[in-house]
């Protein structure tokens, strides 16, 4: 038997120990090589099923496309600007990140910050260490009874505001996605943008950084603030526009603001350095020891479950399945996949919409990974590389509605998948079942019952149901020199349509097709491969 060579994973970011040693307890085979240049890392990443990053490293498209073995991306922190996901979801990665691991260290970045801004102390620690002791120059503000706009009030937003009001001060939050009940227990209040920027004394950014929050603080809205805000952003660099800001410092219209992020980073230079009112750090939100343990040990955890058991926790482009989960979903998924692939081999790229339902035992399973693994298959017929991760986009780009259905009802199987596609004839369903919870069976073709195990090469038949024709059939596969495996038939009535699912040793050429098709009564003849 052939080995199955160990899963690869590259570290390509400055990471916790950790998160090595778990990979190798895990039994995976590591590599640690943080700094390499996008050169580097294209030419080694080939030999990598896993990639575990923190904000350096930046996954392009045509780092994946330098990828063919990649399976997963694995995010030590929260912002995946640098992933493009639409890429990866493409290439049928998986993008997982730990959106938990160090929010609560970023949040008291911002609050440190916010006191570094109110009491100015960075330059304080510079004069007094040059000897100056200018205790009549650094003058500074109360957070007391200030007011603190919130940008995002997620899950850092919501830590900054805790701290905050444990500081007596009001926070108020800009947060399209913030519920009333939400802001109302955490003890904020939620108003429009332009009210934040009203009425803050200080304003700290809590949002990804996407096409609708870059640049949230333009020049235009620099100019709504109140005079002498103060602004931190330990989110991403782009939410604000660094030349307005410096503008806005050098006017005096903002007292100061203190930045973590940068649009370029590292950020070797900026306008921004020097100017009087201006705090930097380098990219330090996620940088303690505690936050970084956790991330390494979370992102190394998560890669290890998917590339060992298939288990997703936190991916971003594919439906999450527990490592508990995925040993009792992994029958069902392979169900769902051939199921998908037998509809998709009959009907091509006819399909317009896809439903999925489930009933009895696969009733109670998380659907989203079955929905994903029919697709999978069923996807097949438009690309050669389709899995689960971009089998949902492909059916998306195609315009495929796809529906799924549960339903409560106990049926004649103990546990049922039905997979129904619209065709311009009509709907058009195959049904499949578990044997002994693990042996995927189909058992209903286009409204006929048959019981056929799906796997390797096949030939789908319909033919008028008569005497003789099983015996003429298999005499022409004979003939073919084709050895037949196994022999299923299922008819609606007696001498009505009949079709058969043969199961055959080797694959089924040109020539045998027609020769097939010219048996009387056969009405279609379709070579299979599962
Ligand atoms: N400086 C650093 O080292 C670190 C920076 N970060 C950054 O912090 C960001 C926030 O992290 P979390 O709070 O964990 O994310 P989160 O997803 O829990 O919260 C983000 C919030 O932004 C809100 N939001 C989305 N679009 C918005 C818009 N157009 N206007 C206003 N609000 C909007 C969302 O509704 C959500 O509540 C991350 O995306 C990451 O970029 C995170 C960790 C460390
Ligand atoms: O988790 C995040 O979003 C961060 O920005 C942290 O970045 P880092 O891992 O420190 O490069």
């Amino acid at each position: 038997m052939k080995d199955i060579p160990m899963p690869k994973v590259l570290i390509s970011d400055q990471m916790d120990p950790k998160a090595a040693e778990i990979f190798r307890e895990r039994g995976l085979e590591v590599d640690e090589r943080p700094g390499l240049s996008k050169d580097e890392l294209k030419a080694i990443i080939g030999g990598y099923d896993g990639l575990a990053i923190r904000s350096a490293t930046k996954v392009t498209a045509d780092v994946l496309e330098a990828a063919p073995n990649l399976k997963v991306v694995g995010r030590a922190g929260i912002g995946v600007d640098n992933v493009d996901i639409p890429a990866a979801s493409a290439k049928g990665v998986v993008v997982m990140n730990t959106p938990f691991g160090n929010s609560i260290t970023t949040a008291e970045h911002a609050i440190a910050l916010m006191f570094a801004l109110a009491r100015q102390l960075p330059e304080a620690d510079v004069s007094t260490q040059a000897g100056k002791w200018e205790k009549n120059r650094f003058m500074g503000v109360e957070l007391t009874a200030k007011t603190l706009g919130l940008i995002g009030a997620g899950n850092i937003g919501s830590i900054v505001a805790d701290r905050a009001l444990g500081l007596r001060m009001r926070v108020i939050a800009y947060d399209p996605f913030l519920t009333p009940e939400r802001a109302l227990q955490l003890g904020i209040e939620k108003v429009e943008l332009d009210d934040l920027l009203a009425r803050a004394d200080f304003i700290t950014l809590h949002t990804p950084l996407t096409d609708q929050t870059r640049g949230i603080l333009s020049a235009e809205n620099l100019a709504k603030t109140k005079k002498g805000v103060r602004i931190i952003n330990c989110a991403r660099g782009g939410l604000i526009d660094e030349a307005a800001l410096k503008a806005a410092l050098d006017s005096g219209h903002v007292a100061g603001a203190a930045l973590d992020v940068f649009v370029e980073e590292p950020a070797k230079q900026s306008a921004l350095f020097g100017t009087p009112g201006f705090v930097a750090t380098p990219h330090l939100g996620a940088s303690t020891t505690e936050a970084q343990v956790n991330v390494a040990i979370q992102v190394a955890e998560q890669i290890a479950d998917f590339l060992t058991t298939g288990g997703v926790t936190n991916a971003l482009n594919v439906p999450s399945l527990s490592a508990e989960e995925a040993p009792k979903l992994r029958p069902y998924m392979q169900l769902a996949e051939k199921l998908g692939s037998l509809v998709g081999q009959l009907e091509g790229q006819r399909m317009t919409g896809v439903a999925i339902e489930v009933e009895g035992a696969a009733a109670s399973l998380n659907q989203k990974p079955i929905t994903a693994a029919v697709l999978a298959g069923l996807m097949q017929v438009y690309s050669d590389t389709v899995n689960m991760v971009n089998a949902p986009f492909l059916a998306k780009e195609r315009g495929l509605d796809v529906r799924e259905v549960r339903h409560d009802r106990e049926g004649d199987y103990h546990t049922l998948l039905r997979v129904t596609v619209t065709t311009p004839e009509g709907q058009k369903s195959v049904a499949g079942t578990l044997f002994a919870n693990t042996a995927p069976r189909l058992v209903e073709i286009f409204g006929i019952k048959v019981e056929a195990e799906l796997d390797g090469e096949m030939i789908y038949i319909v033919n008028e149901d008569a005497p003789g024709f099983i015996g003429r059939l298999g005499t022409a596969l004979g003939e073919a020199g084709v050895n037949i495996g196994t022999f299923n038939l299922g008819r609606h009535t007696a001498g009505g349509e009949a079709v058969a699912l043969v199961s055959v040793d080797s694959h089924i050429d040109g020539a045998t097709v027609a020769a097939l098709k010219a048996l009387p009564g056969v009405k279609r003849v379709k070579p299979l491969r599962f």
